[in-house]
């Protein structure tokens, strides 16, 4: 399919991917490249409508002038120049760049409005297919967005020549694993490996207080299991993953040539040497999020918050036990359920429980108990370099503790941290 794009340069802006995701809004594909493509990159890309030079103060990356290549400036598209603060500012106000926008991109460089998931998905499948042929793909699938969206595309264009994995390491939410099993193995009819690896993860775990250790056993094992899994199948060329644009560029520095540095699965052996398959590349999160349920995948597996790759490891704080991680696990759920219920669900960008491994005097069922805090954030952030917190409303926090008072087992406190980041991180490990 004939995709028309405008090329977003990078002359040292922070606003790439605003203006990216402008251009994509008003349903053109655009894509972000460097200032210093070559005449064989430039090549590669076909259906070039136009160039946006898009440019900072001064136009200066890394301390020295630039200038865009000749190869960019000699391509016979039309070129329109940007600078925020500087020569051709860009309006303030966003109808005026809108306006500006549009008629670049329509009148002058005359692009066809043809970017859409539906599109997108038959251009991928296609793609996919062609790639692919009639070999063997495997993927890691958590059950988070990116993987899942992967998983739900890679199905539709190639089916059972695909293998699922996804690995139970004991740390993933509740009903997690079970959603995952339902939604693509039921519901998709997927080839789908379920590994209950709790047991191997815990006990690799137990005693291991000091988090930076968690994470890198968490990580470390993961590969291992994984790897274990792949070494069963026979005759795989293929990894998927779900590599997504924002992965891949880095806005506001010359480097938007570079790829993510760590491959989501990286850390197997080199025998195991697979060819990668991507399909979300070139996608913002918004929109994997609209590939999902144009799809068919459910809104929650579409909309979860944001999860940590070692899960409720890093919640159960210190050397995790197996009840203290039920206590995360347990109260977590009720924090989830009470948010759908007030209506905060999908307007906090992110809350979650952690239980410290300190236990505090009470009174249950008439009997002193000694039992262990739950700790309850809420935060809000754009970035995730910085977080504000949720102002829950005290009835809502009254029947969240109410709640997790009587029906987690060994919890006989509620807490609400109230920290901003910074001074606290979002996270508790
Ligand atoms: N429990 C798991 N089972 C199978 N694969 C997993 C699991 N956890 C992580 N992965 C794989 O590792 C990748 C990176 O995990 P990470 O936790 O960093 O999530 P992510 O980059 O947000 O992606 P996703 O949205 O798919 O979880 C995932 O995309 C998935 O391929």
């Amino acid at each position: 399919m004939k995709q028309d794009k405008i090329l977003i340069i990078d002359m040292g802006s922070t606003k790439n991917t605003y203006i990216a995701r402008e251009i994509r809004d008003l349903g053109v594909f655009t894509e972000i490249h460097p200032h210093d493509m070559t005449r064989e990159e430039l090549t590669k890309i076909t259906n070039i409508k136009g160039i946006i030079l898009n440019g900072g103060e001064h136009r200066h990356v890394d301390g020295a002038d630039i200038e865009p290549s000749e190869a960019l400036l000699g391509m016979g598209v039309p070129v329109l120049s940007v600078d925020h603060d500087g020569m051709d500012p860009w309006p303030e106000s966003v109808e005026e760049r809108l306006k500006k926008m549009k008629e670049f991109v329509f009148d002058v460089c005359k692009a066809e409005a043809d970017w859409n998931m539906e599109n997108f998905i038959a251009e991928q499948v296609s793609q996919i297919q062609k790639q692919v042929g009639d070999g063997k793909v495997l993927l890691a699938l958590s059950g988070g967005v990116d993987s899942s969206v992967v998983a739900a595309l890679l199905i539709k264009a190639i089916g059972k020549q695909l293998t699922c994995v996804h690995v139970n390491h004991g740390l993933l939410r509740k009903d997690e694993p079970e959603q995952v099993v339902h939604v693509f193995k039921e519901e998709m009819g997927a080839n789908l490996v379920y590994v209950d690896a709790v047991d191997r993860f815990l006990d690799k775990l137990a005693g291991v207080a000091d988090p930076e250790q968690k994470r890198k056993i968490i990580g470390e094992e993961f590969i291992r299991v994984f790897e274990d899994e792949a070494r069963k199948l026979e005759d795989v060329d293929y990894l998927a993953q779900g590599t997504i644009y924002p992965d891949i560029i880095e806005s506001g520095t010359k480097t938007v040539k570079s790829v993510k540095s760590h491959h989501n699965v990286g850390g197997l052996p080199e025998d195991l040497d697979f060819e990668l398959v991507e399909p979300l590349k070139m996608l913002f999160k918004d929109e994997v999020r609209a590939c999902g349920l144009a799809l068919g995948l459910p809104e929650s597996m579409v909309y979860r918050q944001p999860f940590p790759g070692p899960g409720l490891g890093v919640r159960c704080i210190g050397a995790i036990t197996r009840d203290r991680l039920e206590a995360v696990r347990e109260s977590d759920a009720i924090l989830r359920e009470e948010f759908a219920k007030a209506g905060l669900e999908g307007k906090v960008w992110q809350y979650f429980t952690v239980v410290p491994d300190v236990k505090s005097v009470g009174v249950k069922d008439h009997k002193r108990s000694f039992e262990w805090p739950v700790i309850l954030r809420a935060v809000n952030t754009v970035d995730a370099m910085t977080a504000t917190i949720e102002r829950v409303p005290y009835d809502v926090l009254e029947a969240i503790t109410h709640r997790i008072t009587h029906e987690v087992k060994g919890v006989n406190r509620v807490l609400y941290d109230l920290t901003p980041k910074p001074v606290g991180t979002i996270e508790w490990e």
